[in-house]
């Protein structure tokens, strides 16, 4: 019987939830894929192979890698389950009342391969071949989106995220992932192999607004032994960060959540891009970017309240006392500024730990790599040209679901 269960950022990694765009990717255009969050188009074919390459270590590895959309598709052949993913995908209030009924129509008449393709991928006007005659409608050209493809669906990572026993179905910070986070929700609600043992779910499954209160997974480290690190970024905000600490101190799966401040910036969208961990003592770390940060750590408090502790002496030493080590090993990014700067855009700091001192990482990141290597770490390579374009390396493509304790 499975248990879901994540209790730590470097223990065996066992089973992985993974998603390989299709329809996404191609739909993905230079006009379209900077709203998209993309930073420019993929050769599909490519993409795909590389992330096959990357399923294909993983696999190698003895970790189960599950697929997001054969998920959906067998969540979708609930009826329930289906009709609870349609009422938050289509409503009168974003298409007007004519428009909503016939694309829930469409939909709905679908077989559940092709509804999870859609949902996932997005559905054109041209493809609904509507006959309402809804001025909604009318005012949009053939190609335009009635639902827009969801591309950054590959990073799993950031939807949801497992922290030991329980998973945060997350608010996402950016319109073009709001949605995901419904498929999720879905999934872990309606499907089979989440319903055959109890999990605490933290956050994010409600349908209310969470407004500022964002939070996603890329910024969620669990570092194991009852801590968990937060990055308060360009994505994940402090409002947000509290939210899921107290849900974690109420269900009593963490003791305590050191929180970090990260500059507002692309490059460092959230903590994992510039820092993740590789071993149960070594992390590696983008310099520029980790100097200097707001720290606190929060404990339990009385009556269910979060005690605050602003930290003086940065969160590297706040990381050693959580883990009760005296000191850690910290790997750069590697070559000199320059390059240094091009590998952590690239993902280069981006890596995801199979086990204790194993990672996987984009073999384009040879610096880095080098400096890895130097510290005693095996690292095992996946090809990254296509997929990197989506700014985010292994880590952020993988959401964990079942990982060992250290
Ligand atoms: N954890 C991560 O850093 N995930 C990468 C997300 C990239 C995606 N294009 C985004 O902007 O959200």
């Amino acid at each position: 019987m499975s248990r879901f269960y994540v209790g730590s950022e470097v223990g065996q990694l066992r089973k992985v939830l993974l998603h390989r765009p299709d329809l996404a990717l191609r739909r993905l255009t230079p006009t379209n894929c900077e709203d998209l969050l993309f930073d420019d188009v993929l050769r599909i074919e490519k993409a795909g192979e590389e992330h096959l390459a990357f399923q294909q270590v993983l696999r190698k590895e003895g970790v189960e890698v599950l697929l997001l959309k054969d998920l959906l598709t067998e969540t979708l052949a609930n009826p329930a389950a289906k009709a609870w993913v349609l009422d938050r995908q289509i409503n009168e209030y974003r298409y007007g009342p004519a428009l909503a009924k016939e694309v829930r129509l469409f939909l709905e008449n679908m077989d559940d391969t092709e509804l999870a393709s859609y949902l996932l991928g997005g559905l054109t006007v041209n493809e609904l071949q509507s006959t309402s005659g809804s001025p909604t409608l009318g005012m949009l050209q053939q190609t335009d989106f009635i639902l827009d493809p969801i591309p950054n669906h590959l990073f799993t990572r950031d939807t949801s995220c497992w922290v030991y026993g329980g998973v945060s179905v997350n608010p996402m910070a950016k319109a073009a992932r709001k949605r995901e986070t419904v498929h999720l929700r879905a999934i872990y609600k309606f499907h089979p192999l989440f319903q055959q043992s109890p999990f605490h779910t933290y956050y994010g499954d409600t349908d209310r607004n969470y407004d500022q209160a964002t939070l996603e997974g890329g910024d969620v480290l669990v570092l194991g032994r009852g801590t968990v690190l937060i990055g308060m970024s360009e994505r994940t905000t402090p409002q947000g960060v509290e939210n899921l600490t107290r849900a974690l101190f109420k269900a009593g799966q963490a003791s305590k959540v050191i929180a970090l401040q990260l500059p507002k910036a692309r490059s460092c969208m959230h903590l994992d891009t510039v820092f993740t961990q590789m071993d149960v003592d070594c992390f590696t770390y983008y310099p520029d970017i980790m100097k200097g940060n707001n720290c606190w750590e929060m404990t339990p408090g009385d009556n269910g309240e979060i005690a605050f502790q602003q930290i003086n002496d940065g969160f590297i030493k706040a990381i050693s006392r959580a883990l009760d080590l005296d000191t850690l090993r910290m790997v750069p990014t590697g070559g000199d500024v320059f390059e240094a700067e091009r590998e952590q855009w690239n993902d280069a700091n981006n890596v995801l730990a199979i086990r204790p001192g194993t990672v996987v990482t984009y073999e384009r990141n040879v610096y880095t790599i080098e400096n890895m290597q130097k510290a005693g770490i095996e690292v095992l390579t996946i090809p990254g040209e296509d997929l990197g374009r989506g700014r985010g390396g292994a880590r952020c493509m993988s959401c964990p679901l079942e990982r060992d304790d250290i």
